[in-house]
């Protein structure tokens, strides 16, 4: 154990079941007061809040996850015995929760297994004795250079990878946002490869029982292709009805380096969009003039070529689709893809403007299936409200600067503080 002058100053997450929300609170406020304790989060569930009968699970693994995030060093959990919430927080890869009632096993929790997680039950222990374990737990130190270390490795030799981008999504999906921004206003659509999905999905809908750090913003999973059958002999290839079935909301459809390298057109590109509708899921298409690296030269002729260009791709994309259906159009000129810089504010309004007006678009506007118009291509903080106008670009399609969370989340303020602005002058 280290001595008082040396002892860390914990960051802890504390949380409960409707069993255990007594022993949590007095806990929780012990801790407010210990001077060994430098934060205290509450992931819930609260006497006086709705979520009062959310399962245990939601709660151990969103307390478990902020340890495994970092945001936390440990965490304090109390179900009705202690371990159920040991078990959940079990599950999430890097942590060692136990279920302890007496000091030793309290001591032992911590110096001997380096758990960050100690679990306990409110119909198992008395209060006070709760209390003391507690408060005891906060002095204990693992010692990172005893023979216990060594054993502490070789538990997490045995985790397994849970597989794909977990570790990117996790960037993503854990976001602390600043709380005046409205980012319920916007719909946030999140695009990973097609392995990472099920990990997207599964911990979206498990954030629902989250204590809030999103603000409460939508956030959809989408995937980024699809074939156009819901099934039949096309080996290797996404259906759309498994998509669907999996949890996706949108998925991302000719996009150009699928048009690039995988010989992908408009005609393709429609009839996958059509297998999106029909299964009850938004297309997101894109479209988009030119070739990469090719920055056209500036001046009105450039920028009419390229309306013009677009406008028929949207055409031919929207061939077939239920012009009541939602979709989401990403108009990405294919050389700013990748480049420093997004295309020029002039350019990005005319062609927007350009497929507003054109007759497909049109046809949707009076049959009443929204169209909303996204610019992609080095879109990333400070860009949305350079490119505002009226009827102009509903939103922005993010790809390098949604693989850093900080960019991420500021361009989506952004976005959500331009929105708020256009709702208050309505
Ligand atoms: O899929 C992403 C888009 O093609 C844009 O990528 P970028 O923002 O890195 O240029």
């Amino acid at each position: 154990m280290s001595t008082e002058t040396q002892q860390p100053r914990w960051r802890i997450a504390v949380g409960c079941d409707d069993a255990g929300i007594n022993y949590k609170d007095k806990i929780k406020s012990d801790f407010s007061s210990n001077p060994r304790v430098a934060s205290v989060i509450d992931v819930g569930v609260a006497h006086d809040s709705e979520d009062k009968s959310t399962a245990y699970p939601h709660i151990a693994a969103a307390a478990a996850k902020l340890v495994a995030s970092g945001e936390c060093d440990r965490a304090l959990l109390i179900c009705g015995t202690g371990l159920g919430v040991a078990i959940a927080a079990n599950k999430i890869k890097g942590i060692r929760a136990v279920t302890a009632h007496d000091s030793f096993s309290v001591e032992r929790a911590v110096l001997s297994n380096n758990a960050q997680v100690l679990c306990m039950g409110e119909r198992v222990v008395g209060l006070e004795l709760a209390r003391r374990l507690a408060k005891e737990w906060l002095g204990y130190v693992f010692d990172e250079s005893s023979a216990s270390a060594e054993k502490v490795k070789a538990i997490h030799h045995y985790e397994g990878d849970e597989g794909g981008d977990e570790s990117q999504m996790k960037v993503l999906l854990f976001p602390v946002l600043p709380s005046s921004v409205p980012v319920c206003m916007i719909d946030i659509f999140i695009i990973p490869d097609h392995l990472s999905l099920r990990y997207a999905i599964n911990d979206l809908e498990y954030r629902q029982y989250e204590y809030d750090p999103i603000n409460d913003a939508r956030v959809f999973v989408g995937a980024q292709n699809c074939h156009w059958e819901d099934s039949g002999a096309f080996t290797g290839e996404v259906s759309p009805a498994v998509l669907a079935e999996l949890g996706c909301r949108v998925v991302e459809l000719g996009h150009a380096e699928r048009r690039r390298y995988f010989g992908e057109t408009d005609e393709m590109t429609s009839r996958k969009a059509q297998a999106v509708v029909r299964n009850g899921m938004v297309p997101l298409i894109c479209v988009g003039e030119g070739s990469p690296g090719q920055v056209p030269p500036p001046g009105e002729g450039a920028i009419k070529k390229a309306a013009e260009e677009v406008v028929g791709q949207v055409e031919r994309c929207l061939d077939g689709i239920d012009p009541t259906e939602q979709v989401l159009l990403a108009y990405e000129p294919v050389w700013a893809i990748g480049a420093a810089q997004p295309a020029g504010t002039e350019h990005v309004r005319a062609v927007v403007k350009a497929i507003r007006q054109s007759k497909v678009v049109r046809e949707r506007e009076e049959k009443g299936g929204a169209t909303r118009i996204l610019y992609g291509g080095s879109a990333g903080p400070g860009l949305f409200e350079r490119l505002k106008e009226e009827d102009g670009v509903d939103g922005l399609f993010l790809g390098r600067f949604a693989h850093e969370e900080g960019q991420f989340w500021e361009t989506i303020c952004e976005v959500a503080e331009v929105k708020l602005q256009e709702q208050s002058k309505k």
